[in-house]
């Protein structure tokens, strides 16, 4: 099942120990239609993490809405893998589960790679492996919406690779309406079907690119010439 997302956020301010504060997102729009990809980049530290923890009910301290459907299920990426390590992957994808026990966690582990790696411990698993129990975590619980903040970072390009098109598999099968926060343009034109583009902070939406061009036909000439035309369109922003 997918459901349409919005997040509406016309300010959230952080405030420092000592008295300081840091506007954060001043007049953010994003809605993301039932089953969209949609990419959000912009400058680091603009706001990105800060929204999609706002749109995952993880922070209530701004001014703004959400607007989900009632009872929408939502699966979070986090940057950090953030498996317990005491647990096994198996266990920690069990955690997060209404009724473990009716979870069969065999094709959702074969179609990420992950058979063999059941029964290990977070503290064995490179972080291409981490990355994907992370993922496995994120759909077991069958998301409505899903929020992927930079899920490929720190990756070599291989596994990133390969992650992405686990990803954009996983999308395709399930149509959870997605999020991804990422730096990286190339990423973006290769998974989503549009792309928003974010001010540096106090961030708010710039631009929005519709990708309509089929994922099968989107080769890496293809990614270079929209890249190529972002950079002209938006530059400082998109490199
Ligand atoms: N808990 C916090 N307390 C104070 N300031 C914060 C806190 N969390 C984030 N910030 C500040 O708010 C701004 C937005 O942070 P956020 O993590 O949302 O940015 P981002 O776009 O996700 O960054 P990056 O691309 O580097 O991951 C940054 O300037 C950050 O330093």
């Amino acid at each position: 099942m997918s459901a349409p997302l919005e997040i509406h956020v016309a300010r959230k301010v952080y405030r420092g120990a000592e008295g300081g504060t840091v506007e954060a997102v001043r007049g953010l729009d994003i809605a993301v239609p039932a089953g969209g990809f949609t990419a959000l980049i912009g400058p680091s530290g603009c706001g990105k993490t800060t929204s999609l923890r706002i749109l995952a009910g993880l922070d209530h301290d701004y001014e703004g809405r959400v607007v989900l459907a009632p009872g929408a299920r939502i699966g979070f990426v986090f940057q950090e893998p953030r498996l317990l390590p005491w647990r096994t992957v198996e266990e920690n994808v069990r955690l997060v589960l209404d009724d473990p026990r009716g979870f069969d966690p065999g094709p959702l582990f074969a179609e990420l790679g992950l058979d063999e790696m059941a029964r290990r411990y977070p503290t064995e698993l490179s972080l291409g492996l981490a990355r994907r129990v992370a993922l496995a975590r994120a759909l077991a619980i069958r998301p409505d919406v899903l929020l992927l903040d930079e899920p490929f970072t720190s990756l070599d390009e291989t596994t990133a690779g390969r992650l992405r098109q686990l990803v954009l598999a996983a999308w395709a099968r399930y149509r959870p309406t997605t999020l991804m926060v990422t730096h990286n343009v190339r990423e973006a034109l290769q998974l989503a079907e549009r792309i928003v583009l974010l001010a540096p902070r106090p961030s708010h939406v710039v631009a929005e690119i519709p990708l309509e061009t089929p994922h099968a036909e989107r080769d890496e000439a293809w990614v270079e010439a929209r890249r190529t035309d972002l950079v002209r369109a938006h530059p400082g922003l998109v490199a």
